[in-house]
């Protein structure tokens, strides 16, 4: 279990995080969601041991950071913003360096190499110098150099920013395999990660935290569907689907269909529901997808409250 309790931090007058809270428990993808500027590397770096705080505690399973900054540390695997790679070294020497600099035995140096290689798909660039590699496989390094040593705790600064879509699909993915084994901590400014990758969320504003315990909670409860139908036809069947709290149309984007609005009662999953009445009026159901603009507003109200802007 990780601890955060009441962390402050002041650049000279300037206050950059202001009493932050958060219990982080084994396996959960944490994220902190900011502006530029808002807070997040700082928090990372306090949590890191890298810089110090003003005010507060971290706590690692139990143990203070300030008390046991060695001990912490072995355990805690971190991908700064901009990773911290030695580009003229190879692959292999640099990953070679950090095992030496993280104590990792003699014995176990090469294969902890070529796991952590193999694990984030840079075995065929192991000989190449690292300032010859793309972002995208830098970015990879980076993270296989925070993984030596298999730490309990992973914070990944902006893992996937300057990536390109399909670099970004296969960090997201590499993630949740991490998350299997250690507890993980990212930032991000991007909504729909944060959304689709954490199981808590911590909106960071100009240093104030706002704490969502489950991004997903009201996941369900909206969703667009599009059936080949008639109006008439799409409407009799809404009407028998119990727990729809109201649905509108949208408009027609295919040829003989219809997208359709749908709300439920309060955070209830009325897919399977949906489903299955649309297949009893014999109503061929082509497609179904969530939206949840949920984070979003909580994002913006967070975001525009402190700049004085009415939402
Ligand atoms: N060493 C420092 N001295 C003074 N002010 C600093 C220092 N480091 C950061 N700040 C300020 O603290 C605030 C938070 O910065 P931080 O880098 O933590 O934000 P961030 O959310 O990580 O932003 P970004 O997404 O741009 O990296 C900013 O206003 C920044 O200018």
């Amino acid at each position: 279990m990780i601890e955060l309790i009441n962390i402050t931090k002041k650049y000279g007058n300037f206050l950059a995080l202001n009493k932050i809270n958060l219990t982080i428990n084994k396996g959960e993808i944490v994220g902190f969601l900011g502006r530029n500027g808002a807070g997040k590397s700082t928090l990372m770096n306090i949590l890191t041991g890298y810089i110090s705080m003003s005010e507060g505690e971290v706590r690692i399973h139990g143990i203070d950071i300030l008390e046991e900054p060695e001990k912490v540390k072995k355990n805690i695997g971190y991908l700064p913003e901009i990773p911290p790679l030695y580009v003229d070294m190879t692959v292999k020497e640099y990953l070679r360096f950090v095992c030496k600099l993280k104590e990792v035995s003699k014995e176990r140096i090469q294969s902890e190499i070529f796991e952590k290689m193999s694990f984030v798909s840079i075995e065929f660039v192991q000989n190449k110098l690292i300032k010859h590699l793309s972002k995208g496989f830098k970015q990879r390094v980076g993270l296989a150099q925070a993984l030596i040593g298999n730490p309990e705790l992973l914070v990944l600064d902006e893992p996937t920013s300057g990536l390109d879509p399909k670099e970004i699909i296969e960090f997201r993915q590499l993630i949740m395999d991490i998350s299997k084994n250690s507890t993980v901590i990212l930032s991000s400014h991007i909504l729909s990660e944060v959304q689709a990758l954490c199981h808590k969320v911590m909106i960071i504003n100009e240093g104030q935290p706002l704490l969502i315990t489950d991004p997903n909670e009201y996941l369900n409860d909206h969703l667009i569907i599009r059936i080949k139908a008639t109006e008439n036809e799409i409407i009799t069947c809404l009407q028998q689907i119990p727990f729809v709290k109201s649905y509108k149309k949208i408009g027609s984007y295919e040829l003989n269909t219809l997208d359709f609005l749908l709300i439920s009662e309060e955070k209830l999953d009325i897919r399977e529901t949906v489903f299955r009445s649309f297949s009893h009026h014999q109503l061929p159901l082509l497609m179904m997808k969530q939206q949840n603009n949920h984070l979003e507003n909580l994002f913006l109200h967070a975001t525009n409250e402190k700049a004085g802007v009415k939402s």
